[in-house]
């Protein structure tokens, strides 16, 4: 079977400025690193903000498996084929994290003829935007640390620091560590930890930010802990947001690069969708709604996780309001989603297909009717679906209110997205969207976590120990109620349990902790104990097979 590397290695790419001209971005704007990617100034961003915007699609998915159903791949298939049919489009992806990349998930540039291009820079350092998030963020961390070396005139309670350091890599090793041992010269002792890089709250900022002002204002509103007497210390405190904001001016400008069939793709800002946002730059999607006409964005694992932040976090924040959604859905995930295991995916099962369905259903009910988006059910199609377990999903589906569309842009393009297309382009234009927020911002924080729960999750209801409790309590004394929540959850299930599969209900979301995002404005719910904001390598990590050959080329990669 030929690899997706081979495939993207053989693309006939572009120059970047070409493929840039085509949507009227001149030359001058773009500042290229290499011949295929380059960003966008700001400045230019600046030019068009009283243009019109395009339409807004959105696509999200059902609770996947480990693998992931094909969001960014139907991104990129349904980018190139709105382009086929003669619309001008882009696409917005987030840039992979380089965790999931040597672990086990792999890239995130798409997959088979549904690429981003060149898909190893993308999947690797790409234009360095990651290391800067992690610069910024862990000079932030050695500043703590140094002022309270210094004297700690600001009375940090070493116990109370929640800024943590980060790398962008699965590395259990440094889930929970200690610093400043070695005696006074180096500080004092005191347990810390790392998170991975796309988890920090710098990323979420990144993600969120208008602009370069805005980007700096939200650093320094970042806490990083408290004193004795439970006082906020915060970023601007230590003089840092200003330096962090410096080791970001040009990640903050929106990564161009190219599809395989060389129409534009925005990459920006790279959050996943269980432990943070899930969702590439607002700065990307604005200058995308400025300059086509059709922008197809991906919110990362299913709609009960990007999709929900994106309506309730993004979208209350920048204004966006999506036209219409696209739930992307697998054979494989709803025989999964009906009991079969990872390894039984490829043989035929319509008994367990039309229990896993159930899945599905809930997903594509919770768009229409607690997001309020017209829904379009787009069936990634693998090799081995077999036409009955297709034609049943179809028939079981048809009663949903949704139309179901076979896509075949994996293996073939563009050409094979454009019944996809076709379908999106008729029910943005003939459906409205009611588009609308799961809960309101003046709704109290538990309200807020309750209504997600309750009516998207099928939740009897949510808990918490009088510690969780006493902490949401203090952050709505101390002002943050209005802040929308950031869930932190398993993707595999609605539930907090992974191996709770379908459409489970009756069951109560446990919150185990609460963090403040102060500078992201939002607040980090984090549910059951299946999640980790620093996940480990696989037995057999994805490393063991990439590698550099004799003429500089990387092989292994997917
Ligand atoms: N139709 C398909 N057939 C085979 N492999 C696919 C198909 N769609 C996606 N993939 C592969 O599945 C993995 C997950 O796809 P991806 O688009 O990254 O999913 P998501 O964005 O939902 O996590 C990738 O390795 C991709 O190449
Ligand atoms: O945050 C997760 O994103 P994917 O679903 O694209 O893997
Ligand atoms: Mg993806």
């Amino acid at each position: 079977m030929t690899t997706d590397i081979a495939i993207a290695q053989r693309a006939k790419m572009l120059r970047i400025g070409q493929v840039a001209q085509r949507f009227d971005i001149d030359e001058e704007y773009m500042e290229p690193y290499g011949y295929y990617k380059a960003k966008i100034s700001l400045e230019f961003l600046e030019t068009l903000k009283d243009r019109p915007n395009g339409k807004l699609i959105l696509v999200t998915a059902i609770n996947p498996t480990p693998a992931g159903e094909g969001k960014t791949t139907t991104t990129i298939g349904l980018g190139d084929a709105l382009n086929r049919i003669g619309k001008k489009s882009m696409i917005c992806l987030r840039e992979p994290s380089m965790g999931p990349v040597f672990g086990m998930k792999g890239g995130a540039a798409g997959g088979g003829y549904a690429q981003v291009v060149p898909m190893e820079d993308i999947n690797l350092h790409f234009t360095g935007d990651i290391s800067a998030v992690s610069l910024a963020n862990n000079l932030l961390a050695a500043l703590i640390d140094n002022h309270i070396h210094h004297g700690n005139e600001l009375g940090i309670d070493a116990r109370r620091i929640v800024w943590k350091r980060v790398v962008d890599m699965n590395d259990r090793a440094l889930r929970d560590v200690t610093v400043g041992l070695g005696g006074p010269g180096n500080g004092f002792p005191r347990s810390d930890g790392f998170d991975i890089a796309v988890a920090s709250e710098v990323m979420a900022i990144f993600c969120l930010a208008t602009g370069l002002e805005d980007l700096k204002d939200r650093l320094g509103r970042i806490v990083i802990g408290y004193t004795r007497d439970l006082r906020p210390v915060l970023a601007s405190d230590l003089k840092a947001h200003g330096a962090m904001a410096a080791l970001l001016k040009d990640a903050i400008k929106p990564n161009m690069v190219q599809t395989l069939e060389n129409n534009p793709a925005f990459i920006h800002g790279g959050p996943f969708a269980n432990i943070a946002t899930g969702t590439n730059s607002v700065i990307a999607t604005s200058a995308a709604l400025k300059l086509s006409d059709y922008v197809v964005t991906e919110a990362g694992f299913g709609a009960d996780l990007g999709a929900e932040k994106f309506v309730d976090i993004v979208c209350r924040k920048s204004g966006f309001k999506p036209d219409c959604a696209v739930v992307v859905a697998t054979v494989r995930a709803l025989k999964y989603h009906g009991g079969v295991e990872l390894p039984d995916l490829n043989q035929e099962n319509l008994s367990a297909l039309e229990k896993g369905i159930a899945n599905l259903e809930r997903h594509v009910n919770n768009i229409r009717n607690h997001y309020g988006l017209p829904c379009i059910v787009a069936i990634n199609h693998f090799t081995l679906d077999t036409d009955a377990e297709i034609k049943l999903l179809q028939d079981k589906m048809a009663t949903q209110g949704a139309p179901v569309v076979v896509s075949r842009h994996w293996a073939e393009g563009g050409k094979g997205g454009e019944e996809l297309a076709h379908a999106v382009i008729n029910m943005v234009e003939t459906t409205p969207s009611n588009f609308k927020f799961v809960y309101e911002e003046n709704d109290s924080l538990w309200n807020k976590m309750t209504a997600i729960a309750t009516k998207l999750y099928g939740a009897r209801d949510i808990m918490a120990d009088s510690r969780v409790r006493a902490q949401i309590r203090k952050l709505e004394d101390d002002g943050y109620g209005s802040y929308p929540i950031c869930v932190a959850k398993t993707q595999y299930s609605f539930s907090t349990d992974p191996a709770l599969r379908g459409a489970p209900t009756g069951h109560s979301v446990a919150i185990r902790d609460v963090q403040l995002a102060a500078g992201a404005e939002f607040i980090v719910m984090v549910c059951g104990d299946a999640i980790m904001t620093m996940p480990g390598l696989p037995r057999v990590p994805s490393s063991n097979m990439i590698d550099v050959d004799s003429e500089g080329r990387i092989v292994g990669l997917f």
